[in-house]
């Protein structure tokens, strides 16, 4: 069950910005891109996937789950990855924080200790486990922020321009990651147009609404010329 369904969603922010108007989509394929210029809804439509905004109108089924009715549940099954690595971090150490979200969860020391390693280990942090967090370098942060996400096993990331402040390797490390070796289905919103080429799909906003949306290459050819004619 990999379905993603918004039906008829607008989301209408206090003060009366609408910044996503009327949106019916239904999106099962494995990685997603999110595209479109700055204010077209993007980020305000990840963050209906997740609960972080509820919509005014419309509803919302994420693995067949509701985000409002079944926040909790949800929550386990839909990780964040937001754009700046250092407002992530939550813990001291590069362990602490990784299993930040297993607390409660009413593991033993011993299991919350191997899923730590497991998990440090599938984002190439091994060895970091006891240095202090702020001190790794921003994609070491970032990989350190998806560690932290991924050790909740989650069934969708929804990555909100998890680049944009990373430099070329760094960038190429967390899209190499995401892309190519997380199992999990993937929700990319980015304005790097060459990684959204890499997706199964791409959905493009423009003015809150979806625009276009289908196979990365086209749909990306379709949006530049429009830039171009702006
Ligand atoms: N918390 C908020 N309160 C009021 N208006 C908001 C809020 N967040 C976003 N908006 C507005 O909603 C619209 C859509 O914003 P959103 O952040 O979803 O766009 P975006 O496509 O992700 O933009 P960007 O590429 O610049 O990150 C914009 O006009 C924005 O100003």
């Amino acid at each position: 069950m990999s379905d993603i369904v918004l039906d008829n969603v607008t989301v209408e922010y206090p003060g009366g910005r609408t910044a996503v108007s009327e949106l019916s989509v239904r999106l099962t394929e494995r990685r997603i891109a999110v595209i479109g210029s700055n204010g077209s809804g993007k980020s305000t439509f990840a963050r209906t996937l997740n609960g972080l905004i509820t919509p005014t109108i419309g509803a919302v089924r994420v693995h067949g789950l509701d985000p409002v009715r079944q926040a909790k549940e949800l929550r386990r099954r839909v990780g964040f990855v937001f754009s700046n690595p250092d407002t992530q971090i939550i813990m001291p150490t590069v362990a602490e924080d990784a299993a930040f979200s297993l607390r409660r969860r009413g593991l033993s020391r011993a299991e919350i200790a191997d899923r730590v390693a497991a998990a440090l280990d599938r984002v190439g942090l091994t060895g970091y486990a006891d240095s202090p967090a702020h001190s790794l370098s921003g994609g070491e942060k970032q990989l350190l922020a998806l560690c932290a996400v991924l050790i909740g096993e989650p069934s969708l990331v929804v990555a909100d321009e998890p680049t944009a402040y990373l430099d070329g390797v760094n960038s190429r490390r967390i899209a190499g990651f995401l892309l190519d070796q997380m199992p999990q289905q993937l929700v990319l919103v980015t304005h790097d147009l060459r990684l959204a080429a890499r997706c199964d799909v791409a959905v493009r906003f423009d003015g809150g609404r979806l625009v276009d949306q289908g196979e990365p290459g086209p749909v990306i050819a379709r949006y530049e010329r429009d830039q171009d004619l702006a």
